[in-house]
Formats: C-alpha cells, sequence, structure tokens
C-alpha cells in the first residue's frame, strides 16, 4: 500500500482524514468537528524550552481514558532491570536470533540483550531484538518507558499507529514516541530486527558544527504520516510497556481512532540509504561521531545518553592510512548491529542480524586478517565500501547485557579468538 507522508525532523505537522476535523485557530473548542475528542499527548515536560518542545493535538472518537484496567502479564524476555548478572569486561558477539517456530507477534518476539539506565530515571535505554512471524491482531501496544527506534534487518514491517500508517524495510527505521499506541503488521512471512528504546531525551538530529547546514542525516528525509483512523468495536487488548513489566487492558474499540491531528510529536521513518556520510578526503579514519544520524542528549553537553550511528556505503580516500577502523579502547559503550551485507572491520563472524557489545575500555578493532589486508592496501587508490550498513547505539553509560544475552545458545564463545591471530611485527632495527 502506498501511504501520503509529511516530510521534516519535529515539524509542525497539520493533518486530518476527514475535512475540516482540525479546529481552526484553537486546540479545544466547546465541541469538536464530528463530535470528536479534543486530546492532547506530550512528549516533553510542558514547559521545556520552545526548540525541545513536543507534544501534539489528536481529535478522536474516544478518549484515551476509555479501557478497562490494567494488569501485569509475564513476558519474561523483556526487561529494564539491567543488574541481573554482573557485565563482564568481555567483547560479546552473537549470532543473529533464530526465527521463532511457533506464532509469535512484535511484541512477544522482543527479547531483550542490554541496557543501562531506568525509565524511573528517565535515562539510559533498553536494546532488545524482535524476532516475528505473524500480525498482532486485536492487540495494541505503547511503551510508557521511552520511545522506540526500531531497525528492521529481515522482512518488512508495517506501523499502524494512532498518529497514521508507516511502513519500513531493511536500512529504513522507524521511531515511534513514548505513549504512541499502535499495531506492528508483518509485510513479509518473517520480521527480525532490533530496538533501541531511549528512556531519556528524545532523539533529535545532531548540531553540525563545521559541518555546515546540510549533512548527514537531512531533516527532509524523515517521513511522518498522515491522519487515518479506525472506526472498530470487538475485544481488543491494550498491551502497556510501563516501568519495565508488560501490563495488559481490556478495551472494546481500537485505539487507532484518530481522525486529525496537529503537532510535532509523532513517529517517523528514515531510509538510512539517504544518509549523506562526510569522512576524511586527506588522511587518517576520523571518529565515528561523524556518522550520527540521532542522539539523545543528557544532561552534559556533548556526553550523550545515546548516540544512534551507521556505517553506510562508502569510498575510503585516506592516503598513507589504515583505513578500517583503529584498534581502540572507547570512554563510550559500543552495541553494533549489521542490517545489510558485510562490516569493514569484521569481515567473518559477524552476521546480518547478529550482534556485538564492546563495552567502556574494552579492547577492540579490526580483526587479524581485516587488519593484514588493510596494512598491505594500496592507498593511492580509493577503496569502495559498496552494499553495507552496519550501526551502533553508543552510550555513555555502561552497556549491561541481560541474563539471557549471555545464556544464548548464539553468544560466540569464541570471539576474542578473532584478535589472537595478531602477529608481533616490532622489529627495533627497523622504523
Ligand atoms: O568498534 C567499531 O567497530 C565501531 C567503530 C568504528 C569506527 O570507525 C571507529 C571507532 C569505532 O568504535
Ligand atoms: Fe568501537
Amino acid at each position: 500500500m502506498d501511504f501520503a507522508y509529511q516530510s521534516g525532523f519535529g515539524n509542525e505537522f497539520a493533518t486530518e482524514a476527514l475535512p475540516g476535523a482540525l479546529p481552526a485557530g484553537r486546540n479545544s473548542p466547546q465541541r469538536a468537528p464530528y463530535g470528536l475528542y479534543a486530546e492532547q499527548l506530550s512528549g516533553t515536560a510542558f514547559t521545556a524550552p520552545r526548540a525541545h518542545n513536543r507534544r501534539s493535538w489528536l481529535y478522536r472518537i474516544r478518549p484515551a481514558a476509555m479501557h478497562r484496567p490494567f494488569e501485569r502479564i509475564e513476558h519474561d524476555r523483556l526487561l529494564s532491570r539491567f543488574d541481573e548478572v554482573p557485565t563482564p569486561p568481555n567483547q560479546l558477539r552473537w549470532d543473529p536470533l533464530p526465527l521463532p517456530d511457533r506464532p509469535t507477534d512484535f511484541v512477544e518476539g522482543l527479547v531483550t540483550m542490554a541496557g543501562n539506565g531506568s525509565p524511573a530515571a528517565q535515562a539510559g535505554c533498553g536494546i532488545h531484538l524482535y524476532a516475528a512471524n505473524r500480525s498482532m491482531e486485536g492487540r495494541f501496544f505503547y511503551n510508557a518507558d521511552g520511545e522506540m527506534l526500531v531497525v528492521p534487518q529481515q522482512g518488512r514491517l508495517r506501523f499502524a499507529t494512532e498518529l497514521g500508517m508507516l511502513e519500513v524495510e531493511p536500512q529504513e527505521i522507524a521511531v515511534i514516541p513514548r505513549g504512541v499506541r499502535f499495531r506492528v503488521e508483518l509485510l513479509d512471512d518473517a520480521a527480525r530486527g532490533y530496538v533501541c528504546e531511549n528512556y531519556g531525551a528524545l532523539f533529535r538530529l545532531p548540531d553540525l558544527g563545521p559541518i555546515g547546514s546540510n549533512g548527514l542525516a537531512n531533516p527532509r528525509d524523515f517521513l511522518t504520516p498522515t491522519a487515518r483512523y479506525e472506526d472498530s468495536e470487538g475485544d481488543f487488548t491494550l498491551l502497556a510497556k510501563f516501568n519495565g513489566h508488560l501490563w495488559a487492558a481490556p478495551i472494546d474499540h481500537s485505539p487507532l481512532d484518530v481522525v486529525a491531528w496537529h503537532g510535532n510529536y509523532a513517529p517517523c521513518k528514515y531510509d538510512l540509504r539517504r544518509f549523506n556520510t562526510i569522512g576524511s578526503i586527506s588522511f587518517d579514519h576520523p571518529d565515528p561521531s561523524i556518522f550520527l544520524v540521532l542522539h539523545s542528549v543528557s544532561d552534559t553537553p556533548g556526553v550523550d545518553n545515546i548516540d544512534f550511528v551507521i556505517f553506510p556505503p562508502r569510498v575510503l580516500a585516506m592516503q598513507d592510512t589504515f583505513r578500517p577502523p583503529w584498534f581502540h579502547r572507547n570512554y563510550a559503550s559500543e552495541f553494533m548491529g549489521l542490517i545489510h551485507g558485510v562490516y569493514d572491520a569484521k569481515e567473518e563472524g559477524f552476521m546480518p542480524g547478529g550482534a556485538s557489545l564492546h563495552n567502556c575500555m574494552s579492547g577492540h578493532g579490526p580483526d587479524a586478517e581485516t587488519f593484514e589486508k588493510a596494512s598491505a592496501a594500496d592507498t593511492s587508490k580509493p577503496h569502495y565500501i559498496r552494499d553495507t550498513m552496519a550501526f551502533m547505539f553508543e552510550t555513555r553509560s555502561l552497556i549491561q547485557p541481560t541474563r539471557f544475552a549471555l545464556e544464548t545458545a548464539q553468544l560466540q564463545h569464541e570471539y576474542y579468538r578473532c584478535w589472537q591471530g595478531l602477529k608481533k611485527h616490532f622489529n627495533p632495527e627497523k622504523p
């Protein structure tokens, strides 16, 4: 299906599925058009500075308050506590999550790999994988703990949200704001990918500094749905993730009943292939912050709660330079995933759908094979990195894996070996 989208990041959008459904000139008229209820959904504190203030006004068939009480339900793989097991300083890597053999929808198919902070403290993030093989039916979900950055690796997804429809395929991402209710439909037989659940400040585009007024992710490439509503009644379930637990409430109508809305708090999608990649055209490999798509800032300037970084196809032109990522130990902690192709620092073992975790001060870098190859490469010629898309959720706080992540059969216990073949080249006689 082809849906209309509105373009721009965090714009003041206005959209109506019926003509005149948006009240003119005011948010809360005595009687809203078509007998709709007016409802505000705020994504930031009321008093947040104007530049960062996010809220939308929804004109809907029934207010969001109309449902029966929530009761806690079990989902023992979906967590927001990261103190189950001690965090090892080891470099960690995982094979892709197997696709489910039982019918599993997006919410059922979520499994928490790692995270930090907490929803209650409104800082940190949860890092999850999902693997699903059926659409949500009669089930709707919202996440009160944080906005969700969804990175599909296999299979297209349709997010039917209160604010409209969003379709994403691998190499595109979706950002679903905290609180927005939605259903996930699978457009292919199976779906798999990654989710970064952001407990902190909302994702935003970074400042560009000396890069200038264009570059990296351009605002107009972010697409937000237009209004679309369901007027349906039945025995449905509203699921909520609230303070790290899953809750379910009976609801007798579709909560996707918003006929019109306006505001700057809405889901969006972005095609990572639109990223304007910037790099060195002289020498040296720049810090990966140059590949920043979106970030969640913290209270300390320049030290982010989360950086969402990608490694897209690009040309490496740096001369007399070791071109792949250098060996390093970082202040920040790095959870990586591979959406497509091969990652240039690891030609083997890091598979599409797989993941790796290199925590604060854990040494890592190119594997032995990549090192030998890149040390011998002719750097007078450009090198084209094609057909690839890796990403990183990078955080200021330690990324603490869950018990599942450390005990799953997908954990590659032999990962450390990729550096054991690095040869000693030191020769004090030969500068
Ligand atoms: O570890 C990684 O592969 C990610 C990474 C890439 C890069 O180009 C520089 C630093 C860095 O952490
Ligand atoms: Fe790294």
